[in-house]
């Protein structure tokens, strides 16, 4: 198993749902920085499990213990280590998926690959709960980037058939007044339809549109170090996220050519469009317009509803019920985490760090 990523910024994460702890060792970071650890707990708070009924119910503080590579607040330079505890393990609520395999979790892939012996217990190394220590690495990148001027926001554009609008295409960096939708009507029709999913013992999912602002013109690389093709790994490696799309979801391709492009003016000195359906990226490269883009998660996949499933110990086909404490969505905590990735992946793709 590896967990290493990153270019110019370094990032290795550990741990396991009910082990010990997880954590993360950054690399590269720059030397001098003074930590905004408010804004490091908001971030974090925003993620944490517990706090709401759209939530798993298992409460963690997830307070973030630095052990290596600040020295009265500032970064050495030194790899930076930040572990956070886990202090509300029900680990017994997963005896039986050592048998009996999850439909839509990670268990039957991971137990051919590991011949059995991935710790399952809150899906272990799998589990969402290891994007906590994303989150915190997530906003030491937003807190440099917010130095260059680089602001990134996310709000929940759909629930299940519930939608939000769309960021407005010439976005501005106030994103508190979006979160965590833009209507609040849509916000309080969202929350009805996770609940019904949860008393149903069910589950739901939908799409976050994230938006990263004040990015100038000139960022990225054709081809396969493209700004598209740097985030949608980091994307696509949190836990439920199923697509990516830049622009315009999929909508740009049932478009004309003539409305797909993104007809340039100046506004004074600066150089804008009059639409953004390419999400601020044009040959791989930021065009100076917000970069948006789309990131759809899949219904949480334990559920109490009986399903059908396979015992790999009897090797007959079975049925499970999935016990325990779990999101019946997971896009509201999961809003954090996408901002995270994304600004990871643009420092990352910056050489003048
Ligand atoms: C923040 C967060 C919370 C999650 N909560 C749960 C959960 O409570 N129950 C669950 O079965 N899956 C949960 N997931 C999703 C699983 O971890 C994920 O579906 C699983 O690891 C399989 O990966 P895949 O869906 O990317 O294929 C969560 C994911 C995230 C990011
Ligand atoms: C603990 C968190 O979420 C967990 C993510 C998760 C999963 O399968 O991904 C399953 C559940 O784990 P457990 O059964 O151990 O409670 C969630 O509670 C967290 O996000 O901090």
């Amino acid at each position: 198993m590896s967990a290493n990523w990153g270019h110019h910024i370094e990032l290795s994460l550990f741990g396991e749902s009910h082990g010990k702890g997880i954590g993360i060792v950054i690399g590269n970071l720059p030397a001098g920085l003074k930590l905004d650890m408010d804004m490091i707990k908001a971030e974090m708070k925003r993620r944490a499990p517990g706090q709401n009924k759209m939530s798993t119910p298992r409460k963690e503080a997830d307070e973030v213990e630095i052990m290596s590579g600040v020295v009265d607040g500032i970064t050495t330079g030194a790899p930076l280590c930040a572990m956070i505890a886990n202090t509300s393990q029900h680990s017994k609520d997963y005896s039986y998926l050592k048998e009996k395999m999850r439909p839509g979790h990670s268990d039957y892939p991971a137990y051919v690959k590991y011949h059995g012996f991935n710790d399952v217990r809150g899906g272990g190394h799998f589990s969402g709960r290891l994007t906590a220590p994303i989150v915190f690495a997530g906003a030491i990148a937003k807190q440099i980037l917010k130095e260059k001027g680089i602001h990134i926001g996310a709000h929940i554009l759909s629930i299940k058939d519930v939608k939000d609008s769309r960021f407005p295409h010439d976005i501005s960096d106030d994103f508190k007044r979006y979160q965590p939708t833009i209507d609040e009507e849509a916000f309080i029709k969202m929350q009805e339809v996770i609940e019904e999913a949860r008393m149903h013992q069910n589950s739901v999912g939908g799409k976050i549109e994230c938006a990263i602002t004040g990015v100038k013109a000139g960022l990225g690389n054709p081809f396969f170090d493209s700004v598209e093709a740097h985030l949608s790994p980091l994307l696509f490696s949190i836990p439920a996220v199923k697509s990516v799309s830049f622009g315009d979801l999929d909508d740009i391709t049932s478009l004309y050519g003539s409305e797909a492009n993104d007809s340039y003016y100046y506004e004074e000195e600066q150089v804008k469009t009059r639409t953004n359906h390419n999400g601020g990226i044009t040959g791989g490269i930021t065009n100076g317009m917000p970069v948006i883009f789309t990131v759809g998660v899949k219904p949480t996949p334990s559920i109490s509803l009986t399903q059908d499933t396979i015992n790999v110990k009897t090797k007959t086909n079975d049925t499970v019920n999935v016990v325990g404490r779990h999101d019946p969505c997971i896009v509201p905590r999961v809003l954090v985490v996408v901002e995270a990735m994304a600004a990871i992946g643009l420092l990352d793709m910056m050489e003048d760090l």
